[in-house]
């Protein structure tokens, strides 16, 4: 009854979109891909804004579509956001007068994201009175995302939101995205072809590939197998969860618990035991070796077993580790993987060179 429900087929010339999704009620799914896999066509046939002709969308129990009964809510009744890769914002009017526009249809039973905390949560509150001409792209997207939501929406669309943004205007939106999934009930189906941005706020992921989905599932399980386009290449990581164990201020260091074992990581914020965290560790920065080495700078070493190897581009080697129930990944090259006979069973250790803090 909670989940969305999709069943989309579109024909277009020399493309088909086929896809069939279950995604959870709450949290944020990612549709995941190659450019031309159909993650847009998705969304938008999600919204009503493309007519899937056999379509069945259900959205929290509330039918959108459902062309076997005859059954089509067009767009603007549909209690949806969406967000697109640029911000079309009114010129005219004020950042307030933007947020407010989404409201006028919206019957006040419905109002259920009061536009104060839309506005509060996406830390637009000294601009209210400034015109769209004024702002940067980053604050013209949080001003996008706030109109969104202060339209109450039932599921937020969000088409690569993020993707219009260089790397520094990303990365300031990114804690109010991470933000406003945390503190509002509004289930998000966010398209992007970035791993990074999948990993920090994706908790369902779905792989399509021309057209079909490939597989569908938990971020975290995803991302670390290596028959899976996340698990390859440069960018693969895993997702580590992880509670704070102590805080070093002395030495800016914080210790965390999972359920590997203990890491530690650079940090000047102190943090209360018992913090939940996400870490990420990727691939290329975790070495293998056979004994636990004595006499080295690196402070993460971990005790491992090799689970399964796979040729990752020319002369390297994707590892997927289990540590204590952790999914890790190695990248290292074939001439150790060689050398170091490593194979599904053999118990080794992992270390890691560099952990990012994801919250
Ligand atoms: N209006 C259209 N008419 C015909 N074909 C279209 C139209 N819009 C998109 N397509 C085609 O449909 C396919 C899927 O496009 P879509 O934009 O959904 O992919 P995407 O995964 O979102 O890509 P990207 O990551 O590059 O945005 C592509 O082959 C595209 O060329």
């Amino acid at each position: 009854m909670n989940d969305i429900l999709a069943r989309l087929r579109l024909e277009r010339s020399g493309f088909t979109l086929d896809v069939d999704l279950q995604l959870p009620g709450h949290g944020v799914s990612a549709l995941f891909g190659p450019s031309g896999c159909g993650k847009t066509t998705c969304l938008r046939a999600l919204a009503g804004l493309e007519r899937a002709p056999q379509g069945r969308v259900v959205v929290h129990g509330e039918v959108w579509q459902d062309e076997a009964r005859g059954q089509w809510l067009p767009p603007h009744r549909r209690a949806l956001g969406y967000v697109f890769q640029e911000a079309s914002l009114f010129d005219h009017l004020s950042v307030r007068g933007n947020i407010e526009y989404g409201l006028r249809r919206l019957p006040p039973a419905r109002r259920r994201v009061p536009v104060e905390q839309a506005v509060e949560l996406l830390g637009l509150t000294a601009l209210m009175a400034r015109r769209p001409a004024t702002l940067s792209g980053g604050e013209r997207q949080r001003v996008a995302i706030a109109r969104a939501l202060a339209a109450s929406p039932a599921l937020l669309l969000m088409d690569e939101p993020l993707a219009a943004l260089d790397a520094a205007r990303k990365a300031e939106l990114l804690p109010y995205l991470d933000r406003l999934q945390r503190q509002l009930d509004i289930p998000m189906v966010y398209v992007s072809h970035s791993p990074d941005e999948v990993a920090r706020l994706a908790h369902h992921l779905v792989l399509l590939r021309a057209g079909q989905v490939v597989t569908s599932g938990p971020t975290l399980a995803l991302m670390a197998r290596l028959d899976l386009p996340l698990a390859q290449g440069d960018a693969a990581a895993c997702v580590v969860l992880a509670e704070v164990a102590r805080h070093d201020a002395a030495a800016c260091l914080t210790t965390v618990r999972f359920s590997g074992g203990e890491m530690h990581l650079v940090s000047t914020q102190a943090r209360a035991p018992g913090e939940r965290l996400r870490l990420r560790v990727q691939a290329r920065d975790v070495s293998l070796t056979l004994a636990r080495q004595e006499g080295t700078s690196i402070l993460n070493i971990l005790p491992a077993r090799v689970l399964q190897l796979r040729e990752d581009g020319p002369g390297q080697a994707m590892v997927a580790l289990d540590a204590g129930g952790t999914a890790l990944l190695a990248r290292v090259t074939q001439r150790s993987a060689q050398a170091l006979a490593l194979a599904p069973g053999l118990q080794i250790f992992a270390q890691v060179k560099g952990v990012a803090l994801l919250d």
